[in-house]
């Protein structure tokens, strides 16, 4: 997939004005790692180094939420990215949990004066989770990535302006 065009500036930002986060969950580690490994990939190809590039683990997609929120109010990061993998079971489980977590990190993104990014899978099968994790869909991770620059310079833009 060819990469967005980016702005390299994003690396040299970083290094002055804030380091980006990467909260992802160890549920289904098997794919968030991946999504991990793709997020990571595109950083360090945008200049980003892991000097700049904090890796938080929490349990589960539910607690993406309630991590990000600390971080948020550290002041320490130009840029929030979230990533998790959450498939159907047998149950009701699964609608709750992605229902928390996209709702949480969305209400985080919308009152935070700093970008947050939302890459968590929502899927009914492992094939379908595997498959946007570096496979014939892409990597999510490495996507939300790109969007995490994106908004970056666009913020960098805006207090600019
Ligand atoms: N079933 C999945 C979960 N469930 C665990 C919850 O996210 C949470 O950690 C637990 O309820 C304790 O609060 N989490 C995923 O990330 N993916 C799943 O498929
Ligand atoms: C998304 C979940 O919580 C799910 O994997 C749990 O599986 P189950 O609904 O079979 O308990």
């Amino acid at each position: 997939m060819e990469d967005k065009k980016m702005t390299v500036f994003a690396g040299e930002y970083l290094a002055h004005s804030g380091k980006i986060a990467i909260v992802v969950s160890r549920f289904n580690e098997a794919v968030t790692g991946k999504l991990l490994g793709g997020a990571q990939d595109m950083l360090h190809r945008h200049e980003v180094n892991d000097d700049n590039i904090d890796v938080v683990w929490v349990p589960g997609a539910f607690e993406i939420s309630g991590m990000v929120r600390q971080l948020l109010a550290t002041n320490r990061y130009a840029g929030v990215v979230t990533l998790g993998a959450v498939i159907r079971g047998e149950t009701s489980h699964y609608d709750y949990v992605c229902n928390e977590v996209a709702k949480g990190v969305g209400q985080l993104a919308l009152n935070s004066d700093v970008p947050v990014v939302f890459g968590v899978l929502t899927t009914d099968t492992l094939e379908q989770a595997q498959q946007r994790a570096g496979g014939k869909a892409g990597n999510k991770g490495s996507d939300v990535a790109a969007d995490i620059l994106e908004l970056i310079d666009l913020h960098k833009q805006l207090a600019n302006a």
